[in-house]
């Protein structure tokens, strides 16, 4: 199987190629880096059949909408419970196929109510968008976060996972490409602590608000197409 992890300066935000037998996907794609996204594909001899995406982003627009207009045979994926419009509105349990792989969606809301994590069939990668980040996670202060709510996803679809699993995050502000999910059940700063603790922490980040939330939020339910 061919494997990318692609990185945008900007948003800190992790796209991921995967293909197989010169069919392939991409998670998590940004609308300013379509262009390095096509590109990337073509070198790589891969036709690009499924763009998904973990959830409904916050900090940056998604590349779905613009990559479907180079990529008429593309479809955009994203949960149903995202609210979101999309060609395939998937569901806790659902497989997307590329080649003779694929990766199977495991609901893990909290962040946001539609967050999902991609689990690829041999259960060697996971996608977790911003339910885990390396060492930290999602925060839970806007779009239906809800802590108690991502604590128990985490435990339950993410760190029922081999303790081999890498862990794929949607972000990393730190420069870090890539955690385990034995990894993270020992060292996350936030997710190895109680439920009430962890719920306590959520609540007391201070973090800022993302700066593109206004503009991405609308645009990322509708796939990223934004009047132009
Ligand atoms: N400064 C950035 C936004 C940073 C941020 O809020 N990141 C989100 C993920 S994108 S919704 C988050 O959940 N962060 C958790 C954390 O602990 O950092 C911007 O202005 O875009
Ligand atoms: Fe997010």
């Amino acid at each position: 199987m061919l494997f990318r992890q692609l990185f945008d300066r900007e948003s800190c935000t992790y796209t991921y190629l995967l293909a197989d037998g010169g069919e392939g996907i991409l998670i998590d794609p940004v609308k300013e880096l379509v262009e390095r996204d096509v590109e990337v594909a073509q070198q790589l001899n891969v036709k690009l059949k499924y763009l998904l995406n973990t959830h409904c982003h916050a900090d940056h627009v998604t590349g779905t909408g613009d990559l479907k207009k180079v990529l008429p045979d593309a479809k955009s994926v994203i949960s149903k419970a995202s609210g979101a419009k999309a060609d395939v509105l998937v569901n806790d349990g659902d497989a997307i196929a590329f080649g003779s792989r694929h990766v199977t969606v495991h609901a893990t809301p909290g962040h946001t109510d539609g967050c999902v994590t991609f689990v690829l069939d041999d259960k060697s990668m996971c996608f977790t968008g911003d339910a885990v980040l390396v060492r930290g996670c999602g925060r839970t202060d806007f779009q239906q976060g809800d802590a108690g709510k991502l604590f128990d996803s985490v435990h339950e679809k993410v760190f029922s996972l081999p303790d081999e699993t890498f862990v794929y995050p949607a972000h990393d502000y730190k420069g870090r490409t890539r955690s385990t999910v034995g990894e993270e059940k020992k060292y996350n700063l936030r997710l190895t602590k109680s439920r009430d603790e962890f719920i306590d922490i959520m609540a007391n980040l201070g973090l800022p608000y993302p700066k593109m939330i206004d503009v991405a939020v609308p645009a990322n339910l509708v796939c990223g197409i934004q009047d132009e």
